[in-house]
């Protein structure tokens, strides 16, 4: 496997194909753009004929070769140094820049194509379908300014987030880094991030001092095979660790430079991204097997033996590969997968959230019956972590699983499926019962208390569902846990229009409050943001050498402790995002605490605090964490010294 290299020729032709598309395509007001927007083409090569030049020499009016002592991102961020993707493979090596900058090499044509575009038609580049409901022009005119400001001035970018959190969180993660990631190929800007690919086997434990931050505390990775409830977007996908770690800065006080961006780009199978010529990831299929664990192997040992004391979070990973890798890594290093334990303890953060706002106890989890719609990673990791609080709260593992109706694209689990999943299989039903039965059909033969979607493929809960949950709970608990918000299951709207507003609603992508019934309604996010980054932050400050099952328990029993008394009338799951630093604080408190009783807290202030109590271990994780809240003061040391 080599790093791939645009051929100039192709590049230049795929220039003036796609300038025709595009011009087709753009709306009647759109100015036309020039016949030829692309490079010129080369002039004919002289025919070879006998040993004489066929043109007179003249010298150069400039040097080709401009000389710095600058190295890796400090190259990148001197606008008259920077070529973004265009650096050669032997600069890339020379200047410390590989694994800065995407693997495929492209051409300034390319690069120009990719501003023509922006420059004659912005968003209207990007066809329709792929802007996603929910995503406005509004929304991408702020990302594109809010990247603008963390490009220049971090400590601002950050204060900002932080006081306006609520209103932010939708433009730099759900939902709208969705959309970022969809065209992330398009919106290219200032690199930030890591990119390892299979092109880079045996350089990546190089490539990782490549990086300019002695200390990283914290990693997010993808390998962009399932980006949210979009698919595969390769190396699009980075887009998704970048959204979390502003996440883990913003909530959970990790600072701007400690973090680290990563995707490990092993090709994609998305066909679309394989023909864009604007695409910076490897133009190849997907690595299977063998090969692939290879790639991730080697990645993992490149960063962990560089930053050994670093989180690794692993996200958006496809269903065949999250629990392989997550088992793989999870009992010999500091990981944790949030879409399979962040979002299942997110759901059950919620789902005591919502016995609180029923004005139930928290043992009346154990006598929930639970309908959950997608039974992959994220719908499994729900499903097992609920039935384990489930035994928490006195029942036997058995009555537990009995709780449970799991439904997959095919219908309803049952064990006389031919083909189930270890981790399925001990949530299927009983032979006999309604075998690939509809949704509709199990809600009224189920009679589910919870109905939770995380099938990631839209509006499953149509209407006549909802208003079947309706008719057999008096007050049914729906969370539409799929993002972005074009897969939830059903929006907020339509669950209580159904339901004649008697559900607990929560979504994974935000949803607008409205007016509902004379009285103004409001919904709990349920999106993993509560957890990951209090998460990270607890196993990080604790040096608990592994991420437990219990760590992540005792997480989501803290979260609904922070639901106001009112929000808890109002009908409120979660708390309000609003507070999500409080939140990140008492996670990672609780975090540290159950790892303190597990006798795993290597940092001695860490379990110092621990042995002396929950108000002293909170203090020390808000003491611990970074505030944008004023500038540090600059002091200057010559390199060396
Ligand atoms: O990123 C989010 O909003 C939640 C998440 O992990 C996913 O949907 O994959
Ligand atoms: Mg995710």
């Amino acid at each position: 496997m080599r790093i791939t290299i645009e051929e100039p020729a192709v590049a230049a032709a795929a220039t003036n194909g796609k300038a025709h598309t595009a011009a087709a395509a753009a709306p009647a007001a759109a100015p036309a753009p020039p016949s030829r927007s692309a490079t010129p083409p080369l002039p004919p090569r002289p025919a070879a004929d006998g040993d004489e030049p066929s043109t007179v020499y003249e010298p150069p009016l400039q040097e080709a070769v401009e000389i710095t002592n600058k190295r890796s991102s400090d190259i990148l961020h001197d606008p008259t140094l920077n070529k973004g993707t265009a650096f050669p493979l032997d600069e890339r090596e020379r200047l410390g820049l590989r694994g800065l900058l995407p693997p495929i090499i492209s051409n300034m044509g390319v690069q120009l194509e990719r501003v023509m575009k922006d420059f004659y038609y912005g968003l209207d580049q990007i066809p329709p379908e792929e802007i996603g409901s929910g995503i406005t022009r509004e929304m991408e005119r702020r990302w594109r300014m809010l990247q603008g400001l963390q490009d220049r001035n971090e400590t601002l970018f950050y204060r900002v987030l932080v006081e306006h959190f609520a209103e932010m969180a939708p433009i730099v993660y759900t939902p709208t880094v969705g959309w970022v990631c969809t065209n992330y190929h398009k919106l290219w800007r200032r690199p930030r991030g890591m990119f390892f690919s299979a092109g880079d086997a045996g350089h990546m434990a190089s490539m990782a001092y490549h990086w300019p931050q002695e200390d990283v505390q914290a990693i997010v990775v993808t390998d962009g095979s399932r980006i949210l409830g979009l698919g595969d977007l390769g190396t699009n996908g980075l887009g998704i660790p970048i959204g979390k770690l502003d996440l883990y800065v913003a909530a959970a006080g990790f600072h701007p430079s400690k973090v680290l961006p990563c995707v490990i780009d092993v090709g994609t199978n998305n066909a679309r991204l394989l023909e864009d010529p604007l695409y910076v990831g490897l133009r190849q299929p997907r690595l299977r097997g063998d090969a692939y664990y290879a790639v991730v192997d080697e990645f993992v040992r490149a960063v962990t033996s560089r930053w050994p004391q670093a989180v690794l979070q692993f996200e958006d990973f496809s269903i065949e590969h999250a629990l392989p890798l997550l088992e793989r890594y999870r009992h010999h290093h500091l990981v944790f997968n949030d879409d399979i334990q962040g979002t299942a303890a997110t759901a059950v953060a919620g789902l005591y959230g919502a016995l609180r706002a029923l004005g139930l106890p928290p043992s009346a989890l154990a006598q929930q019956r639970v309908v959950c719609l997608g039974a992959g990673s994220a719908g499994m990791g729900v499903v097992s972590m609920i039935a384990d609080a489930m035994v928490v709260q006195g029942c036997t593992p058995e009555e537990a699983r009995r709780n449970f109706w799991v439904l997959s694209s095919r219908g309803l689990i049952t064990s006389s499926r031919e083909v189930i999943p270890s981790n399925v299989a001990p949530f299927a039903r009983p032979e006999g019962e309604l075998e690939g039965a509809t949704l509709l059909e199990v809600v009224r033969h189920a009679r589910p208390t919870v109905l939770l979607g995380l099938a990631g493929v839209g509006r499953l809960f149509t209407r006549e569902v909802l208003e079947a949950a309706g008719a057999v709970c008096e007050r049914p608990i729906v969370f539409a846990m799929s993002n972005p918000t074009s897969k939830m299951e059903c929006t907020a709207a339509e669950a209580l229009e159904a339901t004649e507003g008697r559900c607990v609603f929560a979504s994974g992508s935000p949803q607008d409050p409205f007016e509902f019934q004379g009285r103004r309604r409001e919904f709990g996010q349920a999106n993993n943001l509560f957890l990951f980054p209090g998460m990270a932050l607890g196993a990080y400050l604790g040096r608990t050498g592994t991420v437990t099952d219990g760590m992540f328990m005792k997480a989501a029993e803290a979260i609904p402790e922070l639901i106001e008394e009112e929000d808890l009338a109002a009908g409120l799951a979660y708390p309000r995002i609003k507070s999500i630093r409080d939140i990140s604080a008492a996670v990672a408190a609780a975090v540290i605490a159950a790892a303190h009783v597990e006798g795993r807290v290597a940092n001695a202030n860490a379990s110092a605090a621990a042995a002396a109590g929950p108000e002293a271990l909170l203090r020390y994780v808000k003491r611990m964490m970074y505030s944008p809240f004023e500038y540090s003061s600059l002091a200057y040391r010559p390199l060396g010294q």
